[in-house]
């Protein structure tokens, strides 16, 4: 069970939106699908549920086509920065009717969820802010209960406190049932408590896919006074440095020799924001 993505490319007129992208999103995990603005992470996410078309390659969901299927579309929701839904709508309406659409859509949850958001499900649309345009949509998603979840941006326009409810309803979802859930977002450090698995994208390319523990070993963080982190970092791969009061921090790539840390300095883990901008860096 999974979804595969075989060799896919994708052009508007001079831009490589997608460039034989290959993937496998596989049952029940997290992934995290990173990118900066533009590398191409809705165009995938639009291709995989059939929004968009692709100009080569193949998406295949449980093994079967997608294309055009909707035996096999119904296995995946989309959350998208669109809104395709009418304005005048009430959002209570918007859930019976994503429940006539998907069978294993879990009205209760979604009430209580709206609940917890505050939501006020006889609002239209419309009456929306941003913030609560995206928490409705995210509670859709957080609901339907189909065996992938594809998250565009979910937490766009969302303040502190609401974004650490979404996380949280995320991981209580997950936990009580599982599904693939696939979260796009340039918010890496945001995202790496949830996922298990982290895609880069970068200008249509996937550039890694690993799991967050492998991404976590790839280097690690000094800190201390600026005049021993200045000697130590010499001649290493440093990808970033902090300086905050007397206290500097160097991100560093590699393996830590710990028998050669002079003393007063201290070790934390890789910077996951760091590493994300160092690799999608021209
Ligand atoms: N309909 C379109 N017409 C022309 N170019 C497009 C169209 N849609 C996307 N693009 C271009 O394709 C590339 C990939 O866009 P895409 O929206 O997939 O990126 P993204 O990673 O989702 O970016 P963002 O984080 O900014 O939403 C960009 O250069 C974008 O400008």
């Amino acid at each position: 069970m999974s979804i595969e993505i075989k060799n896919l490319s994708k052009n508007y007129k001079s831009v490589q939106a997608l460039d034989d992208v290959s993937i496998r999103f596989e049952e029940n995990k997290i992934y995290g699908l990173l990118g900066r603005n533009g590398a191409g992470k809705t165009t995938l996410l639009n291709i995989i549920t059939n929004r968009i078309f692709a100009d080569r390659g193949e998406v295949f969901i449980d093994d079967i086509p997608s294309k055009e299927n909707d035996q096999a579309l119904q296995k995946v929701y989309l959350m998208s920065e669109k809104n395709f839904y009418p304005d005048k709508m009430k959002i209570k309406d918007i859930f019976r009717w994503t429940g006539e659409f998907y069978g294993k859509f879990d009205m209760e949850s979604a009430m209580n969820m709206a609940e917890k958001f505050e939501l006020s499900t006889n609002k239209v649309v419309k009456g929306l802010s941003t913030g609560y345009t995206s928490i409705f949509k995210v509670i859709i998603a957080l609901s339907v209960n189909t065996p992938y979840v594809l998250l565009d941006e979910p937490v766009l326009g969302l303040d502190a406190n609401h974004r650490d409810l979404f996380y949280k309803l995320l991981i209580e979802k997950y936990s009580e049932k599982p599904s693939t859930i696939i979260v796009s977002t340039h918010l890496i450090e945001e995202v790496s408590n949830v996922i298990e698995n982290v895609v880069v994208i970068k200008k249509g390319k996937i550039i890694k896919d690993e799991t967050r523990e492998e991404l976590l070993t790839a280097g690690y963080t000094i800190s201390g006074s600026a005049s021993l982190v200045d000697q130590y970092i010499l001649g290493k791969s440093v990808i970033g440095l902090d300086v905050l009061g007397g206290l500097k921090s160097a991100y560093i790539l590699g393996e830590l020799e710990k028998d050669k840390l002079p003393e007063g300095l201290e070790v934390s883990r890789m910077d996951l924001q760091k590493l994300f901008i160092q690799m999608t860096n021209a």
